[in-house]
């Protein structure tokens, strides 16, 4: 029952299909999966799909709710999404968004205002981004702003926390106080479902590896037995000597 089922998903935009009947193996909590694959594969489609954003047919089963037909405020009690691009124009300060995010959930008496403040400010010092708090969003940089938007998902305390491209604009240094803080959600019991592109950053934080191609699954399973030189060539295109390591990690030479 606890767990994350995506059954035969179908969705596109203006009556195009772009997810052809999407199943994926049953997904428990805890897990951490990286979503690979092709440009335009479908990956953001899937993800705004379980967050609700765009409408689709099949089963989305988390915990047993059905997501496609759940109450809105139900689905954004579970779910929070970090898109892959944050919005332009944004007249709040760092904290307020944040905290913006937050009342995606009733919050009606003083005590849970108060509170959400204290989380917000948790939140941003959990990912070092304290001295953000004050700073208009609309003034961020690249990095600050996927760090800012990242605390808006995770302010919620989410069942499923799904994150488009978290850390393609952070440093080494940040992009680790990333990872460690989606470890501790996982560990939690959330299921996290993370966009890479980085096929070494996959191998390397993911319990599980997903490969789309044209809005199907082409591969699912442990980083070891699904980022190959076979399946690298059948979905990219390209030859490429891949070294798994023992301590979890991959090395790519494309040739
Ligand atoms: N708002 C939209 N309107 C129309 N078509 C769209 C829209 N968003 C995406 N698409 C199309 O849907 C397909 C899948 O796009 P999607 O963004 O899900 O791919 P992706 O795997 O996330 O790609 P990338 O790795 O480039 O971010 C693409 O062909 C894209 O052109």
């Amino acid at each position: 029952m606890a767990g994350l089922d995506i059954e035969n998903v179908r969705a596109g935009y203006r009556g195009r299909e772009v997810l052809t009947g999407l199943s994926l193996p049953p997904i428990e909590q805890g897990c951490i999966t990286a979503m690979v694959g092709p440009n335009g594969a479908g990956k953001t489609t899937l993800l705004r799909v379980l967050a609700g954003l765009l409408p689709a047919s099949g089963g989305v089963r988390l915990d047993g709710l059905n997501l496609l037909d759940a109450p809105t405020g139900e689905r954004a009690r579970k779910v929070a999404f970090m898109p892959q691009f944050a919005p332009q124009r944004l007249s709040l300060t760092v904290v307020e968004t944040v905290i913006a995010a937050l009342r995606a959930s009733p919050m009606d008496t003083e005590e849970t205002r108060v509170d959400a403040q204290q989380r917000a400010l948790e939140t941003l010092d959990r990912l070092n981004i304290l001295y953000l708090a004050l700073q208009p969003f609309d003034t961020l940089s690249g990095g600050q702003r996927q760090l800012a938007s990242l605390a808006q998902a995770l302010v919620r305390q989410p069942r499923l926390l799904l994150l488009d491209e978290p850390t393609s604009a952070l440093d080494l240094r940040y992009q680790q106080q990333v990872i460690g803080n989606v470890r501790e959600e996982a560990r939690k019991g959330t299921i996290v479902i993370m966009v890479l592109h980085d096929l070494q950053a996959a191998a390397s934080w993911a319990d599980t590896v997903t490969v789309l191609s044209g809005g199907r699954l082409f591969a699912h399973g442990h980083p070891r037995d699904v980022i190959t030189t076979p399946i690298l060539r059948q979905v990219y295109g390209i030859d490429a000597v891949v070294e798994h390591t023992a301590r979890g990690g991959v090395h790519i030479q494309v040739e």
